[in-house]
């Protein structure tokens, strides 16, 4: 990056051959960013035509401010070879605050987060942010509010916006589903682009549309293809996982590598210099065609790609034979090559060949993100690693751990719309009536004193139902209430109503993926139970705490990283514990966190409401995560692309 910004410097210093700084002219279009005030840029463009980011050549402007007559620098930053990187807006000075400018940007990795975040002039009016601007795709299965069956959704329906918020021109590629349901309107905002496009996969030239939404700074755009169009959500129906899905993600990457060649998305595609984060296997062979079908024709040589894992147990692995549909030469079968230990084939003639869509990702994207620091780790290991650990290993120097943020305005108990009363840190008083209000509608016995616990997740075995299952006669014996809601694995689905019927008064079961009850039961109980076997980062504890419900979780993975246990006995408690972790991940040891919990409950309500402030007070913003993604992306463009 010094190269980047001694060239900057020297396009700005007063001696070089532009006469002044008030002089330069610049010829590309700007776009006012209403949200945060900053100025925005487009990617550059010639005429209309594709942009591609090289020969083009560009000039410094100063751009007066209405309010502010001092005026910015717009200057362009480039590579060795003069390729355009990005641009930086600088507020016009002579050498010295440039150099004061460049004494910052330098000093900015080392200072803190909240020194990075745009700040805040006394009149109100924010200052223009200096750093370089990064054109983002990010491709994904799920993204909320559109799509949603978990997680995923959540992290691609928020951290885009983030991204977006600190300058970035961010796009989603996300498919167009159609289930025949009211949940259809969500895709009532996208237009049509009318731009069909071809990609080769699958026997044949596969076309595919684009619907596009600008909302909150970011280009949604959805991919539609007919294979999107079907019942039940996005990866099966009520008869199980669909068995086109690789067919079905594949087209996903190939369309997502074409949108921003093609997509004049506000007038001017997005061009080649890009950066994918390609999300979970679904989006993995987005940097095998970059690097297979793409960079020996020369197109996105410029181009990085991060691959975010979220759940290294879904890998995509598919019999071998599907190779040949993927629309990659046959020399880069290597990539996606996966061979089955001997005690994992299924009969005699299993010779276990595969191929396994994240591992293509993982050999060949330019570095690697998991949603948290624990979870980095734990990949790595075998126990963790679903097999993948050894290659992971490998990448250990380009492999990080980024903890998820939440979204703040869904997730907020001061206005939460779908919660029976509203409450804050400054009044709790709220909490009890919600507590009131979800007994009363599950028809369960009123009991402002009776300790309520919660679960809300997949019903899967990575979610802990097993220990849960297994716990729950003990359990029952307290006098405590349980709610769990929850769809997935119909033996479980089928456990949960059984329990319920054994345990009218204490347990209710809601079998089903109903975000407003996810939002009440967060609000009303007072005890979050997460047993997770593994939990790559976990935001139900997050929305717990932030909601003043106190988790009780398996120290593994984002857990441990976000819930700190209580302990009456140590003075740290006082100021750090916002829950309880228990390990191993045994019946006996999480029975035991329960009944500390539930004793804390009852007998030691200073402490609980400690816990419950502390939570509450914690800062779970997407701005530190988004600076920390920001980190990683320049570093990736530091570095040559690794294939
Ligand atoms: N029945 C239901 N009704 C309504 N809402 C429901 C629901 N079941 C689940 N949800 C919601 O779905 C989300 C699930 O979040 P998790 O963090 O548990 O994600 P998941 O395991 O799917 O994703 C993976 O990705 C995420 C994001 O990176 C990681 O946090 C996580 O550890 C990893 O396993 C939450 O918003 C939750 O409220």
């Amino acid at each position: 990056m010094d190269s980047l910004q001694l060239h900057a410097l020297l396009l700005l210093h007063p001696c070089a051959s532009s006469p002044s700084l008030r002089q330069l002219r610049f010829p590309l279009p700007l776009i006012r960013n209403s949200r945060n005030r900053n100025f925005r840029l487009f990617s550059a463009h010639n005429g209309g035509a594709a942009s591609q980011d090289g020969p083009f050549a560009f000039e410094e402007k100063v751009v007066s401010s209405p309010k502010d007559d001092r005026g910015l620098v717009l200057a362009r930053e480039t590579d060795d070879f003069g390729y355009l990187v990005g641009f930086r807006l600088i507020p016009e000075s002579g050498l010295e605050e440039l150099m004061s400018v460049q004494h910052a940007i330098a000093e900015e990795d080392s200072s803190s987060d909240e020194a990075k975040k745009p700040g805040l002039k006394d009149t109100g009016e924010e200052e223009a942010e200096t750093r370089v601007s990064y054109n983002i795709i990010f491709v994904t299965a799920e993204a909320a509010p559109y799509s949603k069956t978990g997680g995923l959704a959540d992290v691609c329906g928020s951290l885009p916006i983030a991204l977006a918020a600190r300058g970035h021109r961010v796009m989603v590629v996300t498919p167009r589903y159609i289930h025949g349901t009211s949940e259809d309107a969500k895709f009532a905002g996208a237009v049509d682009l009318a731009q069909r496009t071809k990609v080769s996969c699958f026997g044949g030239a596969q076309e595919v549309g684009f619907f596009h939404e600008y909302r909150e700074g970011v280009d949604w755009v959805f991919v539609d293809h007919p294979s999107f169009h079907r019942p039940g959500n996005p990866y099966g129906d009520k008869f199980g996982t669909f068995g086109d899905n690789q067919f079905r993600f594949t087209l996903l990457s190939h369309a997502a590598c074409e949108a921003p060649l093609v997509l004049p998305l506000g007038g001017f595609t997005y061009g080649e210099k890009c950066l994918f984060l390609a999300n979970d296997w679904h989006a993995s062979l987005v940097p095998v065609l970059l690097a297979a079908k793409y960079r020996p024709h020369g197109v996105y040589t410029d181009a990085r790609s991060i691959l975010v894992i979220h759940n290294i147990a879904h890998q995509g692995v598919e019999p071998a034979i599907t190779y040949s549909s993927l629309g990659l030469p046959t020399e880069w079968y290597g990539a996606l090559e996966w061979v089955f230990p001997t005690w994992a084939r299924t009969h005699a003639l299993d010779t276990g060949e595969a191929v396994n869509f994240l591992k293509g990702a993982v050999v060949t994207a330019d570095r690697i993100v998991t949603v948290s620091k624990g979870y980095s780790w734990e990949i790595t290991t075998s126990e963790g690693g679903n097999g993948l650990h050894e290659l992971l290993n490998g990448r250990k120097s380009i492999l990080n751990g980024i903890t998820n943020g939440i979204d703040v305005t869904e997730w907020d108990p001061s206005c939460d719309k779908h919660i029976a009363f509203n409450y804050s840190v400054d009044d709790l008083s709220g909490k009890a009536k919600c507590k009131y209000a979800l007994q009363q509608e599950l028809g369960l016995p009123v009991r402002p004193d009776c300790p309520l616990i919660g679960f809300i997740g997949r019903l899967d075995y990575q979610k802990g139902i097993d220990l849960i299952r297994l716990a729950m006669p003990e359990l029952m014996e307290a006098d405590v209430q349980f709610v769990m809601l929850g769809s997935g694995n119909p033996i479980y689905e089928d456990w949960m109503r059984a329990t319920e019927s054994v345990y009218r008064d204490k347990f209710r079961g809601w079998v089903g993926f109903n975000v407003p009850i996810s939002h009440k039961i967060t609000a009303g109980c007072d005890i979050l139970l997460m047993p997770s076997a593994f939990e790559p980062c976990g935001l139900n504890q997050l929305y717990a705490m932030r909601y003043g419900t106190i988790p009780v979780v398996h120290e593994t993975g984002g857990l441990r990283d976000t819930v700190h246990n209580f302990n009456p006995y140590t003075e740290d408690s006082k100021t750090e514990s916002t829950g309880w972790t228990f390990s191993p991940l045994t019946k006996e040891s999480m029975l035991a966190a329960l009944r500390y919990a539930i004793q804390t409950y009852n007998e030691h309500k200073s402490s609980w409401e400690g816990l419950m402030l502390r939570g509450m007070t914690k800062d779970y913003t997407w701005v530190n995560a988004a600076t920390q993604y920001e980190q990683i992306i320049e570093w990736a463009f530091i570095d040559p692309p690794y294939c």
